[in-house]
């Protein structure tokens, strides 16, 4: 038996024809199975192969962009793996496989991720087979780059929620990828590949031998105690577990088990340089240590230009003009899940990029053609007040992440809601009809929320700025409790803050006496001064109707029904019955908390020692139950408990 025909020359499978019986093998563990194939299989081989030779020459003639070009004008390379001459040729020398890595450490993906997933997407679209994994055996672990103390430990439910509820996103990722692509004129290809893994595919399988002995015995630990993370921890932080220290080598081994399948290509966050070249490392090591491997994969390479070393980059961090790190709003972390964020929210955290981020990230984040961009741009600068160009940036990520009618209702509800002429009518019309008025939404596009903040009068559109809630939870209540039910502020306390620092409006108007009465004509919003007002009743429209602002952009039409009716359509919200602070909400908060330990680290090395000490200290004299109140304690103040 002899090969005849290689797909992997550019596909570098473990795949090829039998010349004697003329079948397709598949080569899995040294087994190998038959298929019989068909002419037009063949006939698709040599077209995509005689396609990729076509791309091969015009770039290298320089009438075309090779990929590297391509990512690095649009801002998405920041640090590589390797020589870029190297990177380079492979690129476009042969269909590489690139994957990349996501721990499900939350339950949604959020904005941050969005960027080393999009420079994969760009690699998908111009036929790469590209794997989007997910660490659901590295979270157990936890990434310590950068991290000065270990990650909090989760629970196994908590973690087996987190990890489907991200293989989910991705597989519904990677799928509107492609369909957003194809609205940008990449039509699919019979070529491209793509795939969504979960690296406890193969860590359930590998033995601690197996390990050690192909990968272990040839790391050399000088390198990894040389590595900022490691060093930092042992200095100043909360030192580290032989499990985190060995999180480099177990991406590394991700790395060779992909590469296997021809995946030579790595690309990760801003943070992932170092994982990446000793990722590479390890898999160098374990190609040396697997002979039969080394002599296969030399086979298939003939004729192959360029070289076979494990490559990779990172991509920039994601930062406002002003140096912040972005993906934060207002505190609250930007979440892809639309049951955690809507449509209608997320479009309006785009809306509110500056000028000066804009561009930025219409290059990072959207498949636009960057003669669309510039030519958005040039419309921007000829009146700013529009915001034309946050408007494209916000509907096409949106139409990315959840899909186009959820981006055109988004759009729609924003242009109305903000426009200058909205009236009284326009509201009622709009809260009481269904708010999807597009006939291209179908309750599948949009998926049913599960969450328990406020419900959507419809069934297909999840949060939106149309809300019902029962009347007991706005007659005579609170104004930060109907803040909080209304999904404007993810408790009780930060609706209170809000209020406090005159960040809250209701639709009304100022009478002669200085009092508040309902508006009927144009929208008019009066900020709420006192922050014991309760006086809600009053500014109803026509006894109904409350519409409410927080800061300059978020809106909420509510309509109050009786608590019957409420009931009775299964809607729930923060405060009803015995909801207590919804599992989004308390999954921000986490977050927060997290985020602002993390940022204080810096400065607070010293003060981490001595809290170490003094912990050990409490633990051995029976701390837990302390460590343990003080947690409830922050999930639920006395002040929030039920009235
Ligand atoms: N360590 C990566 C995630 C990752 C996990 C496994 C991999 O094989 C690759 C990447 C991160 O924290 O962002």
């Amino acid at each position: 038996m002899s090969t005849t025909y290689r797909l992997s020359k550019a596909f570098r499978r473990k795949t090829f024809i039998c010349s004697d019986c003329r079948k397709w093998v598949t080569e899995v563990a040294g087994k190998q199975q038959r298929r019989d194939i068909t002419q037009n299989h063949l006939r698709k081989i040599n077209i995509a192969a005689r396609e990729w030779e076509e791309r091969k020459d015009a770039v290298e003639t320089g009438s075309a962009k090779s990929i590297l070009d391509r990512l690095e004008e649009r801002g998405l390379v920041n640090q590589i793996v390797g020589t870029r001459e190297a990177l380079n040729r492979v690129l476009v020398e042969s269909r590489v496989g690139v994957y990349c890595g996501v721990d499900p450490t939350a339950a949604s993906l959020h904005v941050g991720h969005m960027v080393p997933l999009m420079a994969l997407g760009w690699m998908y679209i111009h036929g790469y087979s590209s794997t989007f994994l997910l660490g659901g055996f590295t979270a157990s672990i936890g990434d310590p780059t950068d991290r000065l103390q270990a990650r909090a430990e989760k629970s196994k439910s908590e973690r087996s929620q987190n990890a489907l509820n991200m293989f989910e996103q991705l597989v519904r990722l990677s799928t509107n990828i492609e369909k957003y692509a194809e609205r940008k004129g990449y039509h699919r290809e019979w070529a491209w590949r793509r795939a969504v893994k979960n690296n406890q595919e193969w860590w359930r399988k590998v033995t601690v031998g197996d390990y050690l002995k192909r990968l272990g015995k040839y790391m050399r630990i000088g390198p990894m105690l040389g590595r900022d993370s490691v060093k930092n921890r042992m200095q100043t932080g909360d030192g580290m577990s032989y499990a985190e220290f060995s999180y480099p080598l177990i991406q590394g081994w991700d790395w060779w088990h992909l590469y296997q399948g021809g995946t030579q290509l790595q690309i990760g966050g801003a943070d992932q340089y170092g994982n990446i070249l000793a990722g590479a490392d390890a898999v160098k090591a374990a190609m040396q240590d697997d002979k039969a491997f080394q002599q296969k994969h030399e086979a298939d390479r003939k004729g192959v230009d360029a070289s076979a070393d494990p490559m990779g980059f990172t991509v920039p961090l994601l930062t406002t003009a002003s140096g912040e790190k972005f993906g934060k709003s207002a505190g609250n972390a930007v979440w892809l899940d639309q049951q955690l964020m809507s449509s209608f929210d997320l479009y309006q955290f785009f809306l509110r990029s500056s000028d000066a981020d804009v561009e930025k990230y219409m290059k990072l984040l959207t498949f636009m053609p960057m003669e669309e961009i510039q030519q958005t741009m040039r419309e921007h600068a000829s009146d700013e007040s529009q915001r034309v160009a946050q408007h494209k940036l916000a509907s096409e990520f949106v139409e990315l992440v959840h899909g186009r009618p959820a981006a055109q209702q988004a759009e729609q509800q924003h242009r109305q809601a903000f426009s200058s002429t909205l009236t009284v009518q326009d509201i009622k019309a709009q809260t009481r009809t269904p708010s999807s008025t597009n006939p291209d939404i179908r309750p599948d596009d949009i998926h049913p929320s599960l969450n328990k903040r406020a419900q959507p009068l419809t069934q297909d559109a999840s949060y939106d700025i149309n809300i019902q809630l029962p009347k007991s939870l706005v007659w005579q209540q609170p104004l930060s409790r109907i803040l909080w039910s209304a999904g404007l502020a993810a408790s009780r306390s930060e609706a209170q803050r809000l209020i406090n620092n005159k960040g809250v409006y209701i639709a009304g108007q100022v009478g002669k006496d200085n009092e508040y009465v309902p508006i009927d004509g144009h929208v008019n919003y009066v900020p709420v001064k006192d922050p014991k007002w309760s006086a809600t009743e009053p500014l109803l429209i026509d006894g109904e109707l409350l519409v409410l602002r927080t800061g300059k952009w978020k809106k909420k039409f509510i309509r109050i029904v009786p608590d019957e009716e409420y009931e009775a359509k299964g809607l729930t919200c923060p405060g009803w019955k015995e909801e207590t602070e919804s599992p989004a909400d308390a999954m921000v908060k986490a977050d927060l908390a997290g985020e602002e330990s993390y940022r204080q680290e810096g400065q607070e090395k010293a003060k981490i020692s001595e809290q170490r000490r003094r912990q050990n200290s409490t633990k051995r004299f029976g701390g837990f139950g302390q460590v343990t109140g003080a947690r409830m304690g922050h999930r639920r103040g006395p002040q929030e408990r039920a009235v």
